[in-house]
């Protein structure tokens, strides 16, 4: 059930307000986008040159049936969108650019990102500790988190995880996110949907009341009824990508009339203007009234009211520093994970199953010459655990993780370098954990040598190639969805074990598979462990049987074409992949952030 709404009128506003109260107007001239499709190689037009200014105080309402091109404008005016877009973004009269559009307009989008394991208030409160400049004390910036909570009837559900509350909530609270950091130009794309009609008005009505303190807000709003209707300001009405009218609501039905397109005196507005958009673009009282809101953008003329800076301010990015924000995301992600354990008990059961598996199938192998073999099988198995379970938790996070980075990173919460920083060492001690209890159980009891050096040097073998892995989902889950990087992640990991040196070593391998064992990160990661447990002058093994060949290990790292002292080469090489993936890790996500 939906909980009650704070009244918007008893707020205190003025806490929550910093900016300016000069007005200031943010203009678009001549937007146009358009999308390629990929399968014909033909190209739609989504906007068709689109102009329109929005003013400071004032509330505004985009209106359209689906598929007008209502998200995309916001997407396009937000800076999300930026390929194959065209026209100009001003604030008063003036263009704005990349950074400062990004500094001084907010976006929420229809989807909402939330962390699941952090409470309604704690996300709050999170929101809080990016966006809001360090200088305010915990106290007030609990109070602000507390308004809000109010603010958006979120008080009954403050304790609620995130990943638990209503659609409606849920929708809320990603507002409130955003109204944090006091934003002077607010996009909302639908910030009603998913509410009951008396919470859509209380929302609206709040949204109404931080424009009235000096922002543009520009809602996209399905179906507004006729109260809702009075609190929006001005229209801005598509059809087919076409402006079809713009300018205060009260005038819109006359401006209509004009054209011979008569409200009915029973109807509500909106949904008049609803039924206009969606008319043949061939009725001729559509394409008069077209031209003619047309016209006027071609005539259009931004007044230069006032200089950028009077709205812009200050140009810095970020609340916090890059020092303050990774320490605050490090507080988050380590909240997260230890509230999430699903996904890491997971992790580390299935790393002990395989571990007893393989100590049942290889016990007492390590130090057994004819079975040394099976003891190389086991370095790979070992290897092949690493791999799956890293990669696997990867992949299967990261798609709805990155898409929550992205959102706050293009809402200037924090900068890349911080989140990266922080993911870094968040993922970290997961991997020595989940990787050390695999390795130490069969180690055991495989009967490996017990010697510090060759315990370490494996260890450190195996977590860099956890490392690898690790990186290797991340890049997958940043590029891909969820299904895509599973199968993705197989399909690299079939041929990297074929070349891993294991099944095809170096002296059997053709010409073409020969590059392939030199570029194969498991090959490295292999070759190393064999080093670690068969090299070092490791003394020769026990032979239970009259005769065993590879009693000398000598000849047994001749036999799988492993020079003796490769070991510093293998951790070269390793070291030179993880170097590879962090960087393509970082770029992708910063992909991300600069793509639409
Ligand atoms: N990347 C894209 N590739 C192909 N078509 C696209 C792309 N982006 C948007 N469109 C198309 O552009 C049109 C406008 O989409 P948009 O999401 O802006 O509509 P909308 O008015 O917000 O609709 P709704 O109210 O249903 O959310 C739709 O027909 C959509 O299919």
């Amino acid at each position: 059930m939906m909980e009650p709404i704070g009244n918007p009128d008893s707020i205190p506003l003025e806490s929550l307000e910093s900016v300016s109260p000069r007005a200031f107007e943010l203009s678009f001239q001549n937007v146009s986008y358009c999308v390629k499709h990929k399968h014909d190689r033909t190209h739609s037009a989504i906007l068709k040159n689109l102009s329109g200014s929005f003013r400071s105080g004032r509330l505004v309402g985009i209106m359209g049936p689906s598929g007008a091109g209502k998200s995309t404008l916001l997407n396009v005016l937000s800076g999300f969108k930026k390929s194959n877009v065209t026209g100009q973004l001003m604030v008063d009269g003036q263009r704005l650019s990349e950074r400062r559009s990004r500094k001084i307009i907010s976006y929420t989008q229809q989807e909402v990102c939330l962390w699941p394991a952090l409470t309604v208030e704690e996300s709050l409160r999170y929101a809080a500790e990016f966006k809001l400049s360090p200088t305010i004390d915990q106290h007030q910036k609990r109070a602000r988190v507390r308004e809000l909570l109010h603010v958006l009837g979120l008080t009954g559900c403050a304790d609620t995880l995130a990943g638990s509350v209503s659609g409606g909530q849920a929708k809320r609270l990603s507002i409130g996110l955003e109204l944090l950091s006091d934003p002077k130009v607010m996009l909302l794309d639908e910030p009603t949907s998913g509410l009951d009609t008396v919470a859509a008005y209380q929302v609206l009505a709040h949204v109404k009341q931080l424009a009235a303190r000096g922002r543009v807000i520009v809602c996209v709003i399905h179906q507004p009824n006729s109260q809702q209707l009075l609190l929006i300001d001005d229209l801005y009405v598509l059809a087919k990508g076409r402006r079809i009218y713009s300018g205060p609501t009260g005038e819109m039905v006359t401006q209509f009339a004009r054209f011979g397109l008569d409200c009915p005196v029973s109807h509500n507005p909106a949904d008049y203007a609803l039924e206009v958009a969606s008319l043949d673009q061939e009725d001729d009282r559509l394409k008069r009234l077209m031209m003619e809101e047309e016209k006027d953008i071609f005539d259009y003329n931004p007044p230069r009211l006032m200089v950028e800076k009077s709205v812009d301010g200050s140009y810095q990015r970020y609340a916090l520093s890059t020092l303050q924000q990774l320490r605050v995301l490090l507080r988050r992600t380590t909240s997260c994970t230890m509230r999430e354990t699903y996904q890491f008990k997971a992790r580390i059961l299935i790393n002990i199953a395989i571990a007893i598996i393989t100590s049942v199938a290889f016990y007492n192998t390590g130090n057994n010459a004819d079975r040394i073999l099976a003891n190389t099988a086991v370095l790979i198995i070992n290897l092949y655990a690493i791999f799956f379970t890293s990669i696997v938790s990867a992949v299967l996070v990261y798609p709805r993780e990155s898409a929550c980075f992205v959102l706050e990173s293009k809402n200037n919460w924090y900068s890349l370098r911080a989140y990266y920083l922080a993911k870094i060492v968040v993922e970290l001690p997961t991997l020595i954990l989940s990787s050390s209890v695999f390795f130490l159980i069969v180690y055991y009891f495989t009967a490996q040598p017990f010697e510090w050096l060759r315990i370490g040097t494996f260890a450190l073998v195996c977590l860099m190639f956890g490392w690898i892995s690790q990186m290797l989902g991340l890049l997958l889950g940043s590029l891909l969805s969820v299904q895509n990087s599973v199968f993705v992640s197989i399909l690299i990991m079939v041929p990297a074990s074929l070349f891993s040196g294991f099944f095809v070593p170096l002296r059997d391998a053709s010409v073409l598979v020969r590059p392939l064992l030199y570029v194969s990160f498991v090959r490295y990661a292999f070759e190393g462990a064999v080093h670690a447990i068969y090299g070092f002058d490791r003394p020769d093994l026990d032979c239970p049987e009259v005769f065993c060949y590879f009693r000398q290990l000598k000849r047994f790292l001749q036999f799988v074409s492993m020079p003796d002292l490769a070991y510093g080469y293998d951790l070269l090489a390793l070291a030179g992949w993880i170097v590879l993936l962090m960087g393509a890790v970082y770029l992708s996500l910063r992909r991300r952030i600069k793509q639409d």
